[in-house]
């Protein structure tokens, strides 16, 4: 395998919304595996055998994000990676991009359900996906490849000179690792590793990849440089978006439609709690989402509030855009007043404590609160997108600065064909001088 340095020119810098790994310690006490020495893994991966594929025709690309980041987050970087699998499917071979299955994430703290190895068609449409670009589930990959191997893990890092001379420059280079990694090799020399609970799954190559810039970076390394048929991209969400906001952006984020079974449930509990139907709100939904061109401001919305509050790991820290319960109550009854809404309905994280104190504060909010049977069928992730889904159907919405859940939900209204001023609203901290309200990022047809 060839190991060529490639440098390109900085274009524009895309934006960026991955988060900090904050609990990255926490988590990595759950990584019950071996960790090997970073250097032994870079020159191990020089002596690995990696087959060729010699008619180059269909390859496979498959990636993963740092543990500790959080479902939507993660919808974030599969933006990224389609945009990076159209790239190298203009630039000649026949790439499909491999779904990572949903599973062991930080913030899905449901006890008693099994949370792992979740194939995405629980909770979005694939026929949606496949339209924008070509997916296969991970177990659908098992079966293409003729076994659960992965030929070539690149682990992205950044620079460990971080920008030299202050200047940005998009490049991507073989480096050595930086961090201890979390792959170890087996008795066959094959490489162990987290990959989605799939405990049998094995990595032929692991190596360490320093990587500054946008998603289709990698497309030249990728193309010239690896010749394996199964590459995965781990911590990919070190790339940026290729053009965050851009028609690319929307037609990959239009298809990530929910899957129906979950939106259904959310559809009869605004018929059931909140008064709220489709045809009288406005909001008439096309599965096709290539047909789905409402008009910005078309749609009206079910008689109630949506707030989104987003606080465990928000709050810890006692960042000052996070506003007190009583704060956020507060800003939610004037809400209710200006906008002639009787009902109000959040969700939101909140644990047990300070869900009974918003209760005892806001005694008339609707939740969803599923049963231990629901819970076992939709999981924390299809609760959070039923959540999701009925947020984004509210006259008037308000969410939680910077959160990523609050931002998928502005998508999801934009697509509906909301009124900007009624979705693109965030709650203030207490004392928080300048509360910069949400960008409002047009969808591009
Ligand atoms: C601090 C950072 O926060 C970032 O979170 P942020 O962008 O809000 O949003 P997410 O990436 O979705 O992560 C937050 C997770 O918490 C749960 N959650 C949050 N709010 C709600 C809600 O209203 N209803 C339901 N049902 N579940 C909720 C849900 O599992 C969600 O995926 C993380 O992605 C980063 O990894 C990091 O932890």
């Amino acid at each position: 395998m060839a190991h060529r340095a490639v440098h390109i020119p900085v274009v524009c810098i895309a934006s960026i919304d991955s988060f900090t790994a904050l609990f990255l310690s926490i988590f990595i006490a759950f990584a019950a595996f071996e960790t090997v020495n970073a250097d032994n893994v870079f020159s191990a991966s020089h002596t690995a055998t990696v087959p060729i594929s010699a008619a180059r025709d269909l390859r496979y690309l498959l990636y993963d994000v740092n543990p500790p980041e959080g479902f939507n987050l993660r919808r974030d970087v599969y933006i990224r990676m389609a945009s990076l699998v159209k790239t190298l499917r203009k630039e000649g071979d026949d790439w499909v991009l491999v779904l990572p299955p949903w599973g062991r994430l930080y913030h899905w703290q449901s006890s008693n359900i099994h949370q792992m190895r979740i194939p995405w068609g629980e909770f979005f449409s694939i026929t949606s996906l496949q339209v924008n670009v070509p997916v296969v589930e991970f177990e659908e990959f098992i079966a293409e490849n003729g076994g659960p191997f992965i030929d070539q893990v690149l682990v992205l890092q950044n620079y460990a000179e971080g920008w030299t001379d202050g200047k940005w420059e998009e490049k991507v280079d073989e480096r050595p690792c930086i961090d201890k990694l979390m792959y170890s090799k087996d008795k066959q020399g094959y490489y162990r590793g987290w990959f989605w609970g799939y405990e049998e799954t094995r990595a032929r190559n692991v190596t360490c990849i320093s990587a500054q810039g946008h998603a289709s970076i990698m497309s030249p390394v990728l193309q010239k440089n690896i010749t394996a048929t199964s590459v995965m991209l781990d911590r990919a969400e070190t790339l940026l978006h290729d053009h965050y906001a851009g028609k690319d952006y929307w037609d990959t984020r239009r298809s990530m439609v929910f899957a129906k079974h979950l939106r259904v449930i959310g559809d009869d509990f605004r018929a059931k709690y909140l008064n709220s139907s489709d045809d009288r709100d406005f909001t008439i939904y096309s599965e096709d989402w290539t047909r789905m061109k409402a008009k910005l401001g078309s749609a009206k919305g079910g008689p109630y509030l949506g707030v989104h509050l987003r606080r465990k790991d928000f709050i810890w820290g006692h960042r000052e855009d996070v506003p007190s319960l009583k704060g956020a109550v507060k800003k939610i009854r004037s809400l209710m007043k200006k906008h002639k809404l009787e009902k109000v309905f959040v969700a939101t994280d909140a644990d047990e404590e300070e869900s009974k104190e918003l209760r005892r504060l806001l005694p008339d909010m609707v939740r969803f609160e599923p049963s231990t049977e629901d819970l076992e069928l939709f999981k924390d992730g299809g609760v959070a997108i039923i959540d999701q889904w009925i947020c984004a159907h509210a006259r008037y919405f308000i969410g939680t600065s910077v959160s990523t859940f609050s931002f998928r939900i502005h998508e999801e209204r934009e697509i509906l064909g909301f009124d900007p001023k009624a979705t693109y609203n965030r709650f203030c901290g207490d004392n928080e001088k300048e509360c910069e309200q949400p960008t409002h990022w047009k969808i591009v047809y």
